[in-house]
């Protein structure tokens, strides 16, 4: 086995000779694991290959690269074939309006609903920065989220954007029926409800809810606290009738169709046999099928409490999806996902903290330390993860956010999770992108001011390669993101096939952005998900010197860089760091 590790420079200017010895020594014995006295001298142009091989202990070659080459290859590249070249629409003019420096880094996810659904508002959304669009099945029919699939592919296809799609299962939670059509319904303090899971074939009775779950009535008990979305509304169960369960209402509120429902004894949540149902039930199966068949980019479970449904989920998936393209979110939302946390992320291709849900199993207190913990242990385990609910959750009604929501998303994006996510802010609410446009203005601030006061603690990131080669893919990231930082370089550019290497990149949250090349539609939509990577579609060969000549010819001609321009390219397929200005 031999693997390398290229370090070129082509810059008479290169940043990298301006450093002492000793500390390049200690910088390339890093990167290639060797003792740091190795010496080796490097004015301006320079070629380190250190070879690992099975049995020798490791080589350091150092040689002349020929400078001229990028030059005249790039000449002979056809300008003419920016075409070739595929970024989100949004991203080009982000990128050349603020400059790479001040490109967001935090993505967006938007719900998609009633307030959302049409072209006009989906473009509006995607002009404003969604990165994905999350349709959730516990509302609306498939026809209807399968239009707003076809919308949301029709408006990439001729304009440009990369939005991906999200398709969020309904999970086997309790939940509220459908209000009888009523958009919401008011319980005022005092009134005494029904709570059934008698189906009813004419209109609903007057203070009367539909329950989803069979077993509601035997699981509760009289005494028993009834919570609406987690305490929105209260009541307590007074008198079980059969199938129908009296309840008087102890703190008024709106109660909205298909509301989550828990129950409480003596201060804990119960979990009888609730705890049993299925985490993906018949209906989500069904939703599932529809979602491979619709070609989604993600599809999140909600409520997974063990390792083992995600594994059961992504082989089903390969078997009908054989050539990859969909990824499984986990939805971290009850006790059992936070009590399995690790194996959950492991087994999941990225996580989502559902606040909603969650603060309505733990108590409220207990949730930003939760949060805090997954999007850690996500970050350490390389996996994306969403920071989700309730945000921004007055602009449902108002233009302008609270103080204490500002503070919330800042909080998020300062504990640099992939991606922040609306829920009715934009699928219902009557300020969708004014909502869209506060998380982009919050993000685009705190992380400058972030990367102003270098407050970035060093976090620790353990290994995650499984062999060799993938610790060295993690080392050669690492090293590369390092020497970004130290450099100043302007953006670092990985060719990577399955993304993998990109998120390796994206993992170190670096301060530049990473543009992250590759040649497959669905694995550049998927990337968009992911903390600083800007994802284009390139085809590109296992050559890097071509690779490199044509990404730079391309983005030139589409005035995205400019000679001189200093950047750091890495590439799954030769295991290499170059640092380089742009010729
Ligand atoms: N496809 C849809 N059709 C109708 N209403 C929707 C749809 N998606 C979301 N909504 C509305 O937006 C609200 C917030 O969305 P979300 O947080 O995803 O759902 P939930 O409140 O059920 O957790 C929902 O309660 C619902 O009122
Ligand atoms: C995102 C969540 O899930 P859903 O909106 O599907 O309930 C949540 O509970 O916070
Ligand atoms: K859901
Ligand atoms: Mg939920």
């Amino acid at each position: 086995m031999s693997q390398s590790l290229h370090l070129v420079s082509r810059s008479p200017h290169f940043t990298f000779s301006a450093l002492s010895s000793a500390h390049k020594a200690s910088l390339l014995a890093s990167l290639c694991r060797i003792p740091a006295s190795s010496s080796f001298s490097c004015n301006g142009v320079l070629s380190l290959t250190a070879s690992i091989s099975d049995s020798s202990s490791p080589r350091v070659v150092v040689s002349d690269n020929g400078s001229g080459s990028v030059r005249a290859a790039a000449a002979v590249a056809d300008s003419a074939a920016s075409a070739a070249i595929e970024v989100d629409a949004v991203t080009e003019v982000e990128l050349k309006e603020n400059g790479f420096r001040s490109t967001r880094r935090t993505k967006l996810v938007c719900t998609i609903g009633p307030a959302t659904c049409g072209s006009e508002q989906l473009e509006a959304l995607a002009v404003g920065g969604m990165n994905v669009a999350r349709i959730n099945m516990c509302h609306g029919t498939r026809e209807w989220h399968k239009r707003v699939i076809e919308r949301v592919r029709k408006l990439n296809e001729e304009k440009g954007y990369a939005v991906a799609i999200m398709m969020d299962t309904e999970g086997s939670e309790i939940h509220m029926g459908d209000l009888g059509g009523a958009s919401s319904a008011k319980a005022e303090d005092g009134e005494i409800w029904t709570f059934s899971v008698r189906a009813f074939d004419s209109a609903l009775p007057e203070y009367t809810i539909n329950v989803n779950y069979e077993g509601f009535a035997e699981d509760v008990k009289v005494g028993d606290e009834l919570l609406v979305d987690g305490g929105m509304v209260r009541f307590e169960v007074i008198e079980k009738i059969g199938p129908d369960v009296k309840c008087l209402c102890t703190d008024p509120g709106l109660l909205l169709p298909r509301a989550n429902l828990t129950f409480w004894r003596d201060g804990s949540l119960v979990r009888e046999r609730n705890a049993m149902l299925p985490t993906i039930s018949s209906k989500d199966w069904l939703d599932i099928d529809f979602g491979i068949s619709e070609k989604v980019d993600f599809i999140a479970i909600s409520f997974v409490k063990s390792a083992e449904v995600l594994n059961h989920l992504k082989s089903y998936i390969a078997a009908r999806s054989p050539h990859g393209g969909i990824s499984v979110i986990a939805k971290i939302e009850s006790i059992d996902s936070l009590k399995n946390l690790e194996e959950i992320v492991l087994a999941s291709d990225g996580a989502m903290v559902a606040r909603g849900d969650l603060g309505a199993q733990i108590p409220l207190e207990q949730v930003p330390s939760a949060q805090q913990k997954i999007v850690q242990v996500c970050r350490q385990l390389n996996k994306p993860v969403i920071v989700a609910s309730q945000l921004l959750e007055s602009m449902i009604e108002y233009p302008t956010p609270t103080r204490a929501e500002v503070a919330d998303v800042s909080e998020a994006v300062r504990q640099r999770a992939d991606a922040l996510m609306l829920s009715g802010e934009s699928a219902m609410g009557q300020y969708p992108e004014k909502a869209l446009a506060v998380l982009r203005s919050v993000s685009v601030r705190i992380e400058k001011w972030w990367r102003e006061e270098k407050c970035h603690e060093a976090m620790v990131l353990p290994p995650v390669g499984s062999s060799f080669s993938d610790s060295i893919s993690e080392e050669i990231c690492i090293s590369a993101a390092k020497m970004a930082n130290n450099l100043g370089v302007d953006a670092l550019f990985v060719y990577t096939h399955s993304g993998h290497m990109a998120s390796l990149l994206s993992r170190c949250r670096p301060d530049c952005p990473i543009f992250a090349f590759t040649t497959t539609p669905s694995v550049r939509r998927r990337l968009n998900l992911q903390w600083g990577l800007i994802p284009f579609r390139l085809s590109f060969s296992d050559d890097m010197e071509n690779n490199l000549n044509k990404t730079f010819s391309l983005l030139k001609a589409r005035g995205m860089i400019k000679s001189g321009d200093l950047v750091i390219a890495v590439s799954d397929m030769l295991q290499s760091i170059q640092v380089m200005n742009v010729p």
